[in-house]
């Protein structure tokens, strides 16, 4: 078993995706200052649905809707490393103006095009899951 993260590609709208926000960490020192998608771990008896409102909460100030999940390879979603899997969706802010509560310096909205994948230095493990969020944007602009 790997630890479970959960997070999420917060989009402007989940209808017509044009806009993704991503957010910069400020901890630990081996990852602050790469992009990521805001999430974070499950707790002990928490479901992956509980853990990820909660943490958008804390990080971020927002209440969410989510929308799409973003699958992976993996059975717990997306390996990042040997220890840890993270599961994604996309989702839409409900309430809150997003900021940078705790876990990030800064917040981004980003194009949802082609100039994702380096418009931030990302976290190098994220690469995959932002490849996949372009393309199921894409897929679903054209539904
Ligand atoms: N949230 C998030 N974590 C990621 C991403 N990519 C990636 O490798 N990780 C890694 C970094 C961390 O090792 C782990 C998530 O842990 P975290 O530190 O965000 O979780 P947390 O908020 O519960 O932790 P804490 O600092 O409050 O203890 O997953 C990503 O896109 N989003």
């Amino acid at each position: 078993m790997l630890k479970q993260i959960v997070a999420v590609a917060i989009v402007d709208d989940l209808e017509a995706p044009g806009k993704l926000l991503a957010a910069r960490r400020n901890r630990p020192e081996s990852l602050a200052g790469l992009w990521e998608f805001p999430g974070g771990k499950v707790e002990p008896g928490e479901s992956e649905i509980d853990a990820v409102h909660r943490e958008l909460r804390e990080e971020l100030g927002v209440a969410i809707q989510l929308g799409a999940p973003i699958p992976g390879p993996h059975p717990q979603g997306w390996p990042l490393n040997e220890k840890a899997a993270m599961r994604m969706w996309f989702a839409q802010i409900t309430a809150g103006v997003p900021d940078t509560l705790d876990g990030h310096d800064q917040l981004a909205w980003l194009a949802l095009d082609g100039s994702l994948p380096k418009a931030v230095e990302w976290i190098p493990a994220d690469a995959p899951i932002v490849a996949a969020c372009l393309e199921q944007a894409r897929a679903s602009a054209t539904k």
